[in-house]
């Protein structure tokens, strides 16, 4: 009697662990099939303040970010870019409507869970590039790595090579300060892509380039979508940038007008 109970009680055990591994399986190979979108919004609304003074930033935005593909948002000063970006990278909640990264709503998260999908899967540049003064170019960008958990094995090759991409490798020892503004922002970028990350956001990531090194930059952005597969999204006026770009979306006072696919 306690033999049968015991084997029965064993089989069930052993079919629900089959069946957990096919449920891995299936979400392995095919979750990036069926979520073809990296990061999605729907009906997002953002207000800044209240009352009388209250800012609508953006107003019923629904926009799906393809997975592998260079967007540009691009739009007049203040139409609500940055807004969006800083959504779309989980860094600021919608007063109304739905942010996803990956199939799954980041707006609902706790600020630690999304600091953790941050860390892991997306890059940022910043307009302000956001370098810590007192390291060095180097170690700013390894100081990123240690982040987003690339293991230490790898930080110097990630380190080299990104600053090699970015035409920086004279300037690895040189700290923010010794460094012009446009050395500034490829240190910024650098930092954002050694790691990788699935999702890279970037605000204004040529402004402070001239017309030869911001073309440098945007064939390096391409070549991250084509070689790695990366996902990238950044609001832009630079004509070179919006030449290697796969979809742009123009924005007018926090409504989207509309996408247009330059490559196709
Ligand atoms: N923290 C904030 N508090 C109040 N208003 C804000 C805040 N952030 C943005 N805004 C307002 O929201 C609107 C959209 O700003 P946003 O920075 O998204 O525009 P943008 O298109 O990125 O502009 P730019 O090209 O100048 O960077 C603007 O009217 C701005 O003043």
């Amino acid at each position: 009697m306690f033999i049968l109970i015991y084997s029965s009680f064993i089989k069930k055990w052993l079919m629900f662990r089959v069946l957990l591994l096919i449920l891995i399986l299936f979400r392995h190979v095919f979750g990036g099939v069926i979520l073809a979108f990296i990061s999605e919004a729907r009906a997002v609304e953002r207000v800044f303040g209240r009352g009388a003074t209250a800012v609508r930033a953006l107003q019923g935005v629904a926009i799906q970010v393809e997975k592998g593909r260079l967007l540009v948002l691009k739009g007049r000063s203040g139409s609500g870019k940055t807004t969006l970006l800083n959504l779309l990278g989980g860094l600021d909640r919608p007063t109304a409507g739905s942010v996803y990264f990956q199939g799954k709503e980041i707006g609902q998260l706790s600020d630690r869970e999304r600091t953790r999908i941050r860390q892991k899967n997306m890059g940022f540049i910043f307009q302000s590039f956001g370098l810590f003064p007192l390291m060095s170019a180097a170690e700013n960008v390894e100081f990123g790595l240690r982040l987003s958990g690339v293991p230490v094995m790898e930080w110097k090759d990630r380190v080299r090579d990104s600053l090699d991409l970015v035409g920086l490798s004279k300037r690895a020892h040189h700290r923010p300060f010794e460094m012009s503004g446009g050395e500034q922002q490829r240190c910024a970028i650098a930092r954002a892509v050694a790691g990788k990350p699935l999702l890279l956001l970037a605000d204004e990531p040529t402004a402070e380039l001239d017309s030869k090194m911001g073309m440098h930059i945007s064939h390096v952005f391409r070549r991250l979508v084509e070689e790695e597969g990366m996902s990238i999204i950044m609001t832009t006026h630079d004509p070179s940038v919006l030449e290697v770009a796969d979809d742009v979306c123009e924005l007018e006072d926090g409504f989207i007008l509309g996408k247009v696919h330059p490559q196709t």
